[in-house]
Protein backbone atom coordinates (compact mmCIF):
# COMPACT_ATOMS: atom_id res chain seq x y z
CA UNK A 1 0.00 0.00 0.00
CA UNK A 2 1.61 3.27 -1.16
CA UNK A 3 1.52 5.87 1.64
CA UNK A 4 2.32 9.23 -0.05
CA UNK A 5 3.98 11.62 2.87
CA UNK A 6 3.05 14.87 1.20
CA UNK A 7 4.20 17.62 4.35
CA UNK A 8 6.78 17.58 5.96
CA UNK A 9 5.90 15.34 9.50
CA UNK A 10 8.42 14.10 12.48
CA UNK A 11 10.76 11.34 11.31
CA UNK A 12 9.86 9.30 13.83
CA UNK A 13 5.67 9.12 12.42
CA UNK A 14 7.99 8.44 9.20
CA UNK A 15 9.68 5.71 10.52
CA UNK A 16 6.53 3.81 12.62
CA UNK A 17 5.06 3.83 8.99
CA UNK A 18 8.37 2.44 7.28
CA UNK A 19 8.55 -0.28 10.19
CA UNK A 20 5.19 -1.73 8.61
CA UNK A 21 5.99 -3.94 5.85
CA UNK A 22 2.76 -3.83 4.55
CA UNK A 23 3.35 -0.04 3.44
CA UNK A 24 5.47 1.45 0.74
CA UNK A 25 6.27 5.37 2.58
CA UNK A 26 7.17 7.73 -0.14
CA UNK A 27 8.22 11.56 0.80
CA UNK A 28 7.99 14.59 -0.72
CA UNK A 29 11.12 17.00 -0.44
CA UNK A 30 8.96 20.13 -0.71
CA UNK A 31 5.33 21.23 -1.40
CA UNK A 32 3.98 19.94 -4.70
CA UNK A 33 0.52 22.29 -6.86
CA UNK A 34 -2.64 20.23 -6.99
CA UNK A 35 -1.25 19.48 -10.84
CA UNK A 36 2.18 17.95 -9.38
CA UNK A 37 0.39 16.06 -7.30
CA UNK A 38 -2.19 14.15 -9.93
CA UNK A 39 0.23 11.63 -11.31
CA UNK A 40 1.71 11.01 -7.81
CA UNK A 41 -1.50 10.58 -6.17
CA UNK A 42 -3.12 7.84 -8.33
CA UNK A 43 -2.39 4.71 -6.58
CA UNK A 44 -1.67 6.15 -3.08
CA UNK A 45 -4.20 4.36 -0.37
CA UNK A 46 -2.72 7.12 1.89
CA UNK A 47 -1.96 10.58 2.20
CA UNK A 48 -0.34 12.39 4.76
CA UNK A 49 -0.40 16.30 5.00
CA UNK A 50 0.59 19.32 7.30
CA UNK A 51 -1.41 22.50 6.38
CA UNK A 52 0.58 22.98 3.26
CA UNK A 53 -0.27 20.50 0.69
CA UNK A 54 -4.05 21.14 -0.73
CA UNK A 55 -6.02 18.03 -1.07
CA UNK A 56 -8.36 19.27 -3.44
CA UNK A 57 -11.06 17.18 -5.12
CA UNK A 58 -9.25 16.67 -8.21
CA UNK A 59 -6.42 15.31 -6.08
CA UNK A 60 -8.99 12.87 -4.12
CA UNK A 61 -10.65 12.17 -7.42
CA UNK A 62 -7.20 10.92 -9.13
CA UNK A 63 -6.21 9.08 -6.21
CA UNK A 64 -8.85 6.15 -6.90
CA UNK A 65 -7.19 3.75 -4.40
CA UNK A 66 -7.56 6.19 -1.54
CA UNK A 67 -8.82 5.53 1.46
CA UNK A 68 -7.63 8.20 4.13
CA UNK A 69 -6.18 11.47 4.66
CA UNK A 70 -4.21 11.82 7.63
CA UNK A 71 -3.43 15.54 9.01
CA UNK A 72 -0.72 15.74 11.21
CA UNK A 73 -2.07 18.66 12.86
CA UNK A 74 -5.52 20.29 13.66
CA UNK A 75 -7.07 22.08 10.73
CA UNK A 76 -8.58 20.69 7.77
CA UNK A 77 -9.34 23.33 5.92
CA UNK A 78 -6.64 22.62 3.28
CA UNK A 79 -8.80 19.41 2.50
CA UNK A 80 -11.69 18.98 0.54
CA UNK A 81 -13.65 16.96 3.14
CA UNK A 82 -16.78 16.84 1.30
CA UNK A 83 -15.17 15.24 -1.78
CA UNK A 84 -13.08 13.14 0.63
CA UNK A 85 -16.70 11.63 2.17
CA UNK A 86 -18.15 11.13 -1.04
CA UNK A 87 -15.41 9.08 -2.00
CA UNK A 88 -15.30 6.95 0.73
CA UNK A 89 -12.32 8.68 2.30
CA UNK A 90 -11.53 9.14 5.49
CA UNK A 91 -10.03 12.08 7.18
CA UNK A 92 -8.41 11.57 9.77
CA UNK A 93 -6.57 14.83 12.38
CA UNK A 94 -4.47 14.84 15.75
CA UNK A 95 -5.95 17.05 17.44
CA UNK A 96 -4.63 17.53 20.99
CA UNK A 97 -0.63 17.17 19.76
CA UNK A 98 -0.75 20.76 18.76
CA UNK A 99 -2.56 22.16 21.52
CA UNK A 100 0.37 23.64 24.11
CA UNK A 101 3.07 24.40 21.68
CA UNK A 102 -0.28 27.39 19.81
CA UNK A 103 -1.04 27.95 23.12
CA UNK A 104 2.29 28.90 23.90
CA UNK A 105 2.72 31.17 20.85
CA UNK A 106 -0.48 32.97 21.63
CA UNK A 107 1.20 33.75 25.11
CA UNK A 108 4.36 35.02 23.48
CA UNK A 109 2.67 36.90 20.84
CA UNK A 110 0.40 38.50 23.69
CA UNK A 111 3.85 39.57 25.61
CA UNK A 112 5.32 40.63 22.30
CA UNK A 113 2.53 42.93 21.45
CA UNK A 114 2.02 44.60 25.07
CA UNK A 115 5.85 45.41 25.21
CA UNK A 116 6.99 45.47 21.29
CA UNK A 117 9.44 42.96 21.42
CA UNK A 118 10.19 42.49 18.02
CA UNK A 119 10.14 46.50 16.88
CA UNK A 120 12.45 46.69 20.00
CA UNK A 121 15.00 44.13 18.92
CA UNK A 122 14.88 45.89 15.22
CA UNK A 123 15.68 48.65 16.69
CA UNK A 124 18.73 47.32 18.12
CA UNK A 125 20.17 45.82 15.33
CA UNK A 126 19.84 48.65 13.57
CA UNK A 127 22.06 50.30 16.38
CA UNK A 128 19.60 52.18 17.87
CA UNK A 129 19.13 52.70 21.84
CA UNK A 130 15.84 53.63 22.29
CA UNK A 131 13.63 53.36 25.58
CA UNK A 132 10.87 55.82 24.61
CA UNK A 133 9.37 54.39 21.99
CA UNK A 134 9.10 50.94 23.11
CA UNK A 135 7.45 51.82 26.60
CA UNK A 136 4.75 48.94 26.87
CA UNK A 137 1.61 48.06 29.06
CA UNK A 138 1.50 45.06 31.56
CA UNK A 139 -0.79 42.21 31.27
CA UNK A 140 -1.96 42.12 34.95
CA UNK A 141 -5.41 43.58 35.36
CA UNK A 142 -6.11 43.88 31.38
CA UNK A 143 -8.84 42.35 29.78
CA UNK A 144 -8.15 39.54 26.98
CA UNK A 145 -11.16 38.26 25.10
CA UNK A 146 -10.64 34.29 23.89
CA UNK A 147 -13.00 34.02 20.49
CA UNK A 148 -13.37 29.96 20.52
CA UNK A 149 -12.57 27.81 24.35
CA UNK A 150 -11.78 24.79 22.66
CA UNK A 151 -8.24 22.77 23.61
CA UNK A 152 -5.83 25.83 22.58
CA UNK A 153 -8.57 28.48 23.68
CA UNK A 154 -8.91 27.07 27.02
CA UNK A 155 -4.76 26.20 27.55
CA UNK A 156 -4.28 30.44 26.56
CA UNK A 157 -7.27 30.92 29.38
CA UNK A 158 -5.01 29.16 31.82
CA UNK A 159 -1.84 30.76 31.72
CA UNK A 160 -3.47 33.91 30.70
CA UNK A 161 -5.04 33.91 34.30
CA UNK A 162 -1.97 32.91 36.09
CA UNK A 163 -0.53 36.44 34.55
CA UNK A 164 -3.22 38.06 36.53
CA UNK A 165 -5.63 39.12 33.42
CA UNK A 166 -9.29 38.67 33.26
CA UNK A 167 -10.15 36.24 31.04
CA UNK A 168 -13.71 36.80 28.81
CA UNK A 169 -15.10 34.10 26.27
CA UNK A 170 -16.99 33.59 23.28
CA UNK A 171 -17.83 30.18 22.64
CA UNK A 172 -21.68 29.25 21.74
CA UNK A 173 -20.67 25.71 21.47
CA UNK A 174 -19.18 24.78 24.49
CA UNK A 175 -20.55 23.07 27.70
CA UNK A 176 -21.07 26.07 30.56
CA UNK A 177 -19.64 23.47 32.80
CA UNK A 178 -16.22 23.17 31.48
CA UNK A 179 -16.02 26.84 31.47
CA UNK A 180 -17.12 27.66 34.89
CA UNK A 181 -14.29 25.18 35.86
CA UNK A 182 -11.26 27.26 33.63
CA UNK A 183 -12.46 30.52 35.89
CA UNK A 184 -13.46 32.46 32.32
CA UNK A 185 -16.25 34.41 32.29
CA UNK A 186 -18.27 33.35 29.37
CA UNK A 187 -20.33 35.89 27.76
CA UNK A 188 -23.43 35.13 25.35
CA UNK A 189 -22.83 37.86 22.97
CA UNK A 190 -19.32 38.50 21.19
CA UNK A 191 -19.91 42.30 21.67
CA UNK A 192 -19.80 41.84 25.45
CA UNK A 193 -16.34 40.62 24.63
CA UNK A 194 -15.67 43.34 21.92
CA UNK A 195 -16.68 45.96 24.30
CA UNK A 196 -14.44 45.19 27.08
CA UNK A 197 -11.55 43.23 25.96
CA UNK A 198 -8.07 45.22 25.51
CA UNK A 199 -6.92 42.22 24.04
CA UNK A 200 -8.46 39.71 21.50
CA UNK A 201 -7.35 36.10 21.01
CA UNK A 202 -9.05 33.74 18.31
CA UNK A 203 -8.87 30.29 18.54
CA UNK A 204 -11.72 29.07 16.50
CA UNK A 205 -11.86 26.75 13.13
CA UNK A 206 -12.90 28.67 9.86
CA UNK A 207 -16.76 27.65 9.46
CA UNK A 208 -19.46 29.53 7.95
CA UNK A 209 -19.44 31.53 11.11
CA UNK A 210 -16.28 32.48 11.32
CA UNK A 211 -14.93 32.88 7.96
CA UNK A 212 -14.50 36.95 7.82
CA UNK A 213 -15.91 37.24 11.17
CA UNK A 214 -13.57 39.82 12.18
CA UNK A 215 -14.43 42.23 9.64
CA UNK A 216 -14.82 46.24 9.70
CA UNK A 217 -17.96 45.97 12.07
CA UNK A 218 -16.30 43.72 14.21
CA UNK A 219 -13.76 46.01 14.88
CA UNK A 220 -15.79 49.50 15.17
CA UNK A 221 -17.42 47.38 18.24
CA UNK A 222 -14.22 46.82 19.39
CA UNK A 223 -12.64 48.61 22.29
CA UNK A 224 -10.48 51.65 20.58
CA UNK A 225 -6.98 50.79 21.00
CA UNK A 226 -8.06 46.66 21.40
CA UNK A 227 -4.59 44.68 20.04
CA UNK A 228 -5.51 41.41 18.07
CA UNK A 229 -3.90 37.90 18.07
CA UNK A 230 -4.78 35.74 15.42
CA UNK A 231 -2.82 31.73 15.80
CA UNK A 232 -6.19 30.44 14.44
CA UNK A 233 -6.84 30.57 10.61
CA UNK A 234 -6.35 33.60 8.54
CA UNK A 235 -9.44 33.84 6.86
CA UNK A 236 -10.72 34.41 9.92
CA UNK A 237 -10.19 37.98 9.67
CA UNK A 238 -10.52 40.46 6.42
CA UNK A 239 -7.39 41.18 5.76
CA UNK A 240 -7.78 44.87 4.41
CA UNK A 241 -10.36 45.90 7.10
CA UNK A 242 -7.54 45.09 9.54
CA UNK A 243 -5.23 47.45 7.89
CA UNK A 244 -7.62 50.14 7.39
CA UNK A 245 -8.50 49.26 11.38
CA UNK A 246 -4.79 49.91 11.95
CA UNK A 247 -4.82 53.56 9.84
CA UNK A 248 -7.36 54.76 12.22
CA UNK A 249 -5.82 53.39 15.50
CA UNK A 250 -9.11 51.45 16.20
CA UNK A 251 -6.76 48.50 16.59
CA UNK A 252 -3.71 49.41 18.48
CA UNK A 253 -1.88 46.28 17.17
CA UNK A 254 -1.91 42.54 15.66
CA UNK A 255 0.47 39.47 15.73
CA UNK A 256 -0.47 37.16 13.24
CA UNK A 257 0.89 33.63 12.68
CA UNK A 258 -1.88 32.99 10.17
CA UNK A 259 -3.20 34.64 6.81
CA UNK A 260 -6.25 34.59 4.05
CA UNK A 261 -3.05 33.50 1.54
CA UNK A 262 0.11 31.03 2.59
CA UNK A 263 2.48 31.73 2.21
CA UNK A 264 2.14 35.11 2.63
CA UNK A 265 2.85 36.87 -0.66
CA UNK A 266 6.08 38.99 -0.38
CA UNK A 267 4.84 42.19 -1.26
CA UNK A 268 1.76 41.83 0.99
CA UNK A 269 1.05 44.90 2.85
CA UNK A 270 1.36 43.07 6.20
CA UNK A 271 4.92 42.92 5.56
CA UNK A 272 5.87 46.77 5.87
CA UNK A 273 3.09 47.29 8.99
CA UNK A 274 4.87 48.93 11.93
CA UNK A 275 2.31 47.88 14.22
CA UNK A 276 1.96 44.10 13.01
CA UNK A 277 4.07 41.15 14.35
CA UNK A 278 4.14 38.29 11.99
CA UNK A 279 5.19 34.64 11.99
CA UNK A 280 4.56 32.05 9.35
CA UNK A 281 1.90 29.63 10.60
CA UNK A 282 4.89 28.09 13.39
CA UNK A 283 1.71 27.10 15.98
CA UNK A 284 2.67 23.72 16.06
CA UNK A 285 6.22 24.42 15.14
CA UNK A 286 7.78 22.62 17.98
CA UNK A 287 9.93 19.70 18.25
CA UNK A 288 7.39 18.39 20.84
CA UNK A 289 4.46 19.42 18.89
CA UNK A 290 5.92 18.03 15.65
CA UNK A 291 6.81 14.24 17.48
CA UNK A 292 3.35 14.52 19.18
CA UNK A 293 1.06 14.66 16.07
CA UNK A 294 3.76 12.90 13.37
CA UNK A 295 3.70 9.52 15.51
CA UNK A 296 -0.25 10.39 16.20
CA UNK A 297 -0.85 10.71 12.33
CA UNK A 298 1.10 7.40 11.92
CA UNK A 299 -0.52 5.65 14.37
CA UNK A 300 -4.47 6.28 13.16
CA UNK A 301 -3.32 5.69 9.51
CA UNK A 302 -2.12 2.44 10.47
CA UNK A 303 -4.54 1.35 12.50
CA UNK A 304 -7.69 2.40 10.17
CA UNK A 305 -5.36 0.45 7.12
CA UNK A 306 -4.61 -2.61 9.12
CA UNK A 307 -7.56 -2.83 11.30
CA UNK A 308 -10.44 -0.39 10.06
CA UNK A 309 -10.41 1.23 13.48
CA UNK A 310 -11.20 4.78 13.44
CA UNK A 311 -9.98 6.85 15.61
CA UNK A 312 -9.30 11.02 15.08
CA UNK A 313 -11.91 10.77 11.77
CA UNK A 314 -13.22 14.46 11.24
CA UNK A 315 -16.01 13.19 8.81
CA UNK A 316 -16.97 9.90 10.21
CA UNK A 317 -18.18 9.23 14.03
CA UNK A 318 -15.38 8.06 16.47
CA UNK A 319 -16.23 4.38 17.75
CA UNK A 320 -14.65 3.73 20.88
CA UNK A 321 -13.19 -0.13 21.07
CA UNK A 322 -16.07 -0.47 23.86
CA UNK A 323 -19.42 0.67 21.28
CA UNK A 324 -17.47 -0.75 18.69
CA UNK A 325 -18.21 -4.66 20.76
CA UNK A 326 -21.31 -3.22 22.16
CA UNK A 327 -22.74 -2.32 18.10
CA UNK A 328 -20.45 -5.04 16.33
CA UNK A 329 -23.37 -7.76 16.11
CA UNK A 330 -25.63 -5.33 15.38
CA UNK A 331 -23.47 -3.99 12.20
CA UNK A 332 -24.19 -7.55 11.01
CA UNK A 333 -27.82 -8.28 11.44
CA UNK A 334 -28.23 -4.17 9.96
CA UNK A 335 -26.64 -4.88 6.59
CA UNK A 336 -28.70 -8.29 6.30
CA UNK A 337 -31.79 -6.39 7.30
CA UNK A 338 -30.31 -3.79 4.67
CA UNK A 339 -29.23 -6.39 2.19
CA UNK A 340 -32.43 -8.34 2.03
CA UNK A 341 -34.93 -5.29 1.42
CA UNK A 342 -32.84 -3.74 -0.83
CA UNK A 343 -32.97 -7.00 -2.79
CA UNK A 344 -36.95 -6.95 -2.88
CA UNK A 345 -38.03 -3.12 -2.67
CA UNK A 346 -39.17 -0.83 -5.74
CA UNK A 347 -36.67 0.98 -6.93
CA UNK A 348 -37.56 4.56 -6.01
CA UNK A 349 -37.44 4.67 -2.79
CA UNK A 350 -37.13 8.18 -0.89
CA UNK A 351 -36.84 7.11 2.57
CA UNK A 352 -35.55 4.36 5.62
CA UNK A 353 -37.16 4.32 9.18
CA UNK A 354 -35.12 2.56 11.38
CA UNK A 355 -36.30 1.50 14.90
CA UNK A 356 -34.09 0.44 17.49
CA UNK A 357 -36.07 -1.62 20.36
CA UNK A 358 -35.55 -3.91 23.47
CA UNK A 359 -32.12 -3.51 24.07
CA UNK A 360 -30.96 -2.22 20.89
CA UNK A 361 -32.63 1.04 22.29
CA UNK A 362 -29.56 1.37 24.52
CA UNK A 363 -26.72 0.85 22.19
CA UNK A 364 -24.70 4.18 22.92
CA UNK A 365 -24.07 5.01 19.16
CA UNK A 366 -26.95 3.61 16.31
CA UNK A 367 -25.42 5.75 13.90
CA UNK A 368 -22.75 2.52 12.55
CA UNK A 369 -25.86 0.40 12.53
CA UNK A 370 -27.52 2.92 10.72
CA UNK A 371 -24.74 3.03 8.38
CA UNK A 372 -24.49 -0.81 8.24
CA UNK A 373 -28.35 -0.87 6.99
CA UNK A 374 -28.17 1.75 4.59
CA UNK A 375 -24.59 -0.34 3.11
CA UNK A 376 -26.84 -3.65 3.10
CA UNK A 377 -29.71 -1.45 0.98
CA UNK A 378 -27.53 0.30 -1.30
CA UNK A 379 -25.38 -2.70 -2.51
CA UNK A 380 -28.38 -3.25 -4.86
CA UNK A 381 -27.23 -0.21 -6.44
CA UNK A 382 -23.71 -2.39 -7.78
CA UNK A 383 -21.75 0.34 -6.83
CA UNK A 384 -18.91 -1.04 -5.56
CA UNK A 385 -17.50 1.79 -3.96
CA UNK A 386 -19.82 2.55 -1.20
CA UNK A 387 -18.00 2.40 2.43
CA UNK A 388 -19.25 2.99 5.75
CA UNK A 389 -17.48 7.20 5.34
CA UNK A 390 -19.98 7.92 2.15
CA UNK A 391 -22.78 5.64 2.27
CA UNK A 392 -24.90 8.54 4.27
CA UNK A 393 -23.67 10.80 1.61
CA UNK A 394 -24.56 8.45 -1.52
CA UNK A 395 -28.10 7.70 0.21
CA UNK A 396 -28.74 11.66 -0.10
CA UNK A 397 -27.36 12.04 -3.35
CA UNK A 398 -30.31 9.56 -4.11
CA UNK A 399 -32.39 11.04 -2.49
CA UNK A 400 -32.77 8.77 0.63
CA UNK A 401 -33.48 9.78 3.74
CA UNK A 402 -33.01 7.89 6.71
CA UNK A 403 -35.10 8.48 10.19
CA UNK A 404 -33.41 6.34 13.36
CA UNK A 405 -35.44 5.96 16.05
CA UNK A 406 -35.15 4.06 19.69
CA UNK A 407 -38.76 3.08 20.71
CA UNK A 408 -39.66 2.11 24.22
CA UNK A 409 -42.74 0.46 22.57
CA UNK A 410 -42.81 -3.44 23.89
CA UNK A 411 -41.46 -6.19 21.62
CA UNK A 412 -41.62 -9.68 21.61
CA UNK A 413 -37.98 -10.08 21.35
CA UNK A 414 -34.83 -8.99 23.84
CA UNK A 415 -33.17 -7.15 20.59
CA UNK A 416 -35.35 -5.77 18.07
CA UNK A 417 -34.03 -3.78 14.87
CA UNK A 418 -36.43 -2.99 12.57
CA UNK A 419 -36.90 -1.06 8.75
CA UNK A 420 -38.97 0.12 6.89
CA UNK A 421 -38.66 1.58 3.38
CA UNK A 422 -41.27 3.85 2.00
CA UNK A 423 -42.39 5.56 -1.29
CA UNK A 424 -43.59 8.99 -0.12
CA UNK A 425 -46.11 8.14 2.95
CA UNK A 426 -46.44 4.78 1.19
CA UNK A 427 -44.69 1.81 3.41
CA UNK A 428 -43.81 -0.53 0.68
CA UNK A 429 -41.51 -3.16 2.40
CA UNK A 430 -40.34 -4.05 5.88
CA UNK A 431 -38.07 -5.96 7.61
CA UNK A 432 -36.98 -7.30 11.52
CA UNK A 433 -34.35 -9.15 13.20
CA UNK A 434 -32.94 -9.92 16.48
CA UNK A 435 -30.75 -12.89 17.77
CA UNK A 436 -31.55 -16.16 18.92
CA UNK A 437 -29.94 -16.89 22.03
CA UNK A 438 -26.15 -15.05 21.33
CA UNK A 439 -25.31 -11.86 19.49
CA UNK A 440 -23.27 -14.35 17.28
CA UNK A 441 -26.65 -15.54 16.27
CA UNK A 442 -28.55 -13.25 14.06
CA UNK A 443 -32.28 -14.03 12.76
CA UNK A 444 -34.31 -12.17 10.51
CA UNK A 445 -37.84 -12.98 12.21
CA UNK A 446 -40.05 -10.49 10.55
CA UNK A 447 -40.75 -9.80 6.56
CA UNK A 448 -43.81 -7.98 5.11
CA UNK A 449 -45.37 -7.92 9.08
CA UNK A 450 -45.22 -11.53 8.57
CA UNK A 451 -43.34 -13.53 11.22
CA UNK A 452 -40.63 -15.45 9.68
CA UNK A 453 -37.21 -17.25 10.62
CA UNK A 454 -34.55 -16.43 7.84
CA UNK A 455 -31.07 -16.92 8.29
CA UNK A 456 -28.86 -14.24 7.55
CA UNK A 457 -26.64 -15.58 4.53
CA UNK A 458 -26.69 -17.66 1.40
CA UNK A 459 -29.41 -18.09 -1.02
CA UNK A 460 -33.01 -17.38 -0.12
CA UNK A 461 -35.88 -18.18 -1.96
CA UNK A 462 -39.30 -16.13 -0.95
CA UNK A 463 -42.92 -17.13 -2.46
CA UNK A 464 -46.34 -16.41 -1.10
CA UNK A 465 -48.08 -19.72 -2.17
CA UNK A 466 -51.85 -20.95 -1.38
CA UNK A 467 -51.69 -22.76 2.08
CA UNK A 468 -53.41 -26.27 0.45
CA UNK A 469 -52.15 -29.92 1.56
CA UNK A 470 -49.26 -30.94 -0.59
CA UNK A 471 -48.02 -27.73 -1.48
CA UNK A 472 -44.32 -28.20 0.43
CA UNK A 473 -43.98 -31.30 -1.21
CA UNK A 474 -44.86 -30.34 -4.54
CA UNK A 475 -41.94 -27.15 -4.09
CA UNK A 476 -39.31 -30.20 -3.17
CA UNK A 477 -39.83 -32.20 -5.54
CA UNK A 478 -39.67 -29.69 -8.13
CA UNK A 479 -36.29 -28.02 -7.06
CA UNK A 480 -35.05 -31.58 -6.18
CA UNK A 481 -35.98 -32.48 -10.17
CA UNK A 482 -33.00 -29.29 -10.50
CA UNK A 483 -30.70 -30.42 -8.27
CA UNK A 484 -31.50 -27.39 -5.57
CA UNK A 485 -31.19 -28.90 -2.07
CA UNK A 486 -32.81 -26.82 0.63
CA UNK A 487 -31.02 -26.37 3.31
CA UNK A 488 -34.46 -25.52 5.67
CA UNK A 489 -37.71 -24.17 4.80
CA UNK A 490 -40.35 -22.75 6.75
CA UNK A 491 -43.64 -21.52 5.95
CA UNK A 492 -45.78 -18.55 7.52
CA UNK A 493 -49.70 -18.34 6.82
CA UNK A 494 -52.07 -15.30 7.89
CA UNK A 495 -54.95 -18.43 8.50
CA UNK A 496 -55.38 -22.25 7.37
CA UNK A 497 -56.78 -22.66 3.61
CA UNK A 498 -55.43 -18.40 3.01
CA UNK A 499 -51.83 -17.35 1.65
CA UNK A 500 -49.02 -18.25 2.94
CA UNK A 501 -45.22 -16.77 3.04
CA UNK A 502 -42.78 -19.81 2.20
CA UNK A 503 -38.88 -19.42 2.70
CA UNK A 504 -36.36 -21.45 2.03
CA UNK A 505 -32.95 -21.76 2.67
CA UNK A 506 -30.66 -23.03 -0.82
CA UNK A 507 -27.49 -24.86 -1.06
CA UNK A 508 -27.33 -23.62 -4.24
CA UNK A 509 -29.08 -20.96 -6.44
CA UNK A 510 -31.86 -22.17 -8.52
CA UNK A 511 -31.55 -21.00 -12.45
CA UNK A 512 -33.91 -18.15 -14.08
CA UNK A 513 -35.82 -21.24 -15.79
CA UNK A 514 -36.39 -23.17 -12.27
CA UNK A 515 -37.97 -19.31 -10.93
CA UNK A 516 -40.08 -19.49 -13.86
CA UNK A 517 -41.49 -22.95 -13.54
CA UNK A 518 -42.42 -22.04 -10.15
CA UNK A 519 -44.21 -19.13 -10.88
CA UNK A 520 -46.23 -20.69 -13.42
CA UNK A 521 -47.94 -22.84 -10.76
CA UNK A 522 -51.59 -20.81 -10.17
CA UNK A 523 -50.99 -21.02 -6.79
CA UNK A 524 -47.62 -19.60 -6.17
CA UNK A 525 -46.56 -16.20 -6.84
CA UNK A 526 -44.06 -13.55 -5.34
CA UNK A 527 -41.48 -15.84 -6.59
CA UNK A 528 -38.18 -14.27 -5.50
CA UNK A 529 -34.33 -15.26 -4.90
CA UNK A 530 -32.29 -13.35 -2.99
CA UNK A 531 -28.92 -13.77 -1.47
CA UNK A 532 -27.30 -12.81 2.03
N1 LIG B 1 -1.23 28.40 14.11
C1 LIG B 1 -1.11 27.09 14.13
O1 LIG B 1 -0.08 26.54 13.73
C2 LIG B 1 -2.21 26.27 14.63
C3 LIG B 1 -3.51 26.64 14.43
N2 LIG B 1 -4.54 25.87 14.91
C4 LIG B 1 -5.89 26.33 14.69
O2 LIG B 1 -6.42 26.80 15.93
C5 LIG B 1 -7.82 26.68 15.93
C6 LIG B 1 -8.31 26.06 17.24
O3 LIG B 1 -7.75 24.78 17.44
P1 LIG B 1 -8.22 23.85 18.68
O4 LIG B 1 -8.32 24.67 19.89
O5 LIG B 1 -7.34 22.68 18.67
O6 LIG B 1 -9.67 23.46 18.17
P2 LIG B 1 -10.95 23.05 19.06
O7 LIG B 1 -11.88 22.40 18.12
O8 LIG B 1 -10.52 22.37 20.29
O9 LIG B 1 -11.56 24.46 19.48
C7 LIG B 1 -12.25 25.30 18.62
C8 LIG B 1 -13.34 25.98 19.43
O10 LIG B 1 -13.93 26.97 18.61
C9 LIG B 1 -15.31 26.99 18.93
N3 LIG B 1 -16.08 27.63 17.88
C10 LIG B 1 -16.47 27.10 16.69
N4 LIG B 1 -17.22 28.01 16.03
C11 LIG B 1 -17.30 29.11 16.80
C12 LIG B 1 -17.95 30.36 16.65
N5 LIG B 1 -18.65 30.62 15.55
N6 LIG B 1 -17.82 31.24 17.64
C13 LIG B 1 -17.10 30.98 18.75
N7 LIG B 1 -16.48 29.80 18.96
C14 LIG B 1 -16.57 28.87 17.98
C15 LIG B 1 -15.66 25.54 19.12
O11 LIG B 1 -16.85 25.39 19.87
C16 LIG B 1 -14.45 25.01 19.86
O12 LIG B 1 -14.64 25.05 21.26
C17 LIG B 1 -8.17 25.86 14.69
O13 LIG B 1 -8.54 26.77 13.66
C18 LIG B 1 -6.86 25.24 14.30
O14 LIG B 1 -6.79 24.93 12.95
C19 LIG B 1 -4.30 24.73 15.61
C20 LIG B 1 -3.04 24.30 15.84
C21 LIG B 1 -1.88 25.01 15.32
O1 LIG C 1 -2.84 22.06 13.29
C1 LIG C 1 -3.17 23.11 12.73
O2 LIG C 1 -4.34 23.48 12.55
C2 LIG C 1 -2.12 24.00 12.21
O3 LIG C 1 -2.43 25.05 11.74
C3 LIG C 1 -0.73 23.53 12.20
O4 LIG C 1 -0.31 23.56 10.87
P1 LIG C 1 1.06 22.90 10.43
O5 LIG C 1 0.97 21.44 10.71
O6 LIG C 1 2.15 23.55 11.24
O7 LIG C 1 1.21 23.19 8.97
Amino acid sequence: MKILVCDPIAPKGIELLKARPEFQVEVLSRRHSEEELLPLVSDAVALVVRSETRVTRRVIEAARSLRVVGRAGVGVDNVDVEAATQHGVVVMNTPGGNTISTAELTMAMLLALARKLPQAHASMVAGQWDRKQFSGIELAGKKLGILGLGRIGSEVAKRALAFGMEVFGYDPFLADARVKSLGVRLVNEVDELYRVADFITVHMPVTELTRGMLNASAFARMKPGVRLINCARGEIIVEEDLLAALERGQVAGAALDVYATEPLPADHPFRKHPALILTPHLGASTKEAQEKCGVEVAEVITSYLLTGEVRNAVNLPYLDAKTYEQVKPYLVLGEKLGRLLGQLAPEQVDRLYITYGGRARELPNVDPVSRAVLMGFLSRTGMGTINTVNVRSIAATLGITVEEKRSNEPVTYNEWLHVQVFQGDQKVISAGGTFFGSPQNPRIVRLYSMPVEIPISGHILLLTNRDRPGMVGHIGTLLGRHGINIASMNLHRDEAGGRALTVLHLDNAPDRSVLEELERDPDIDNVRLVYL
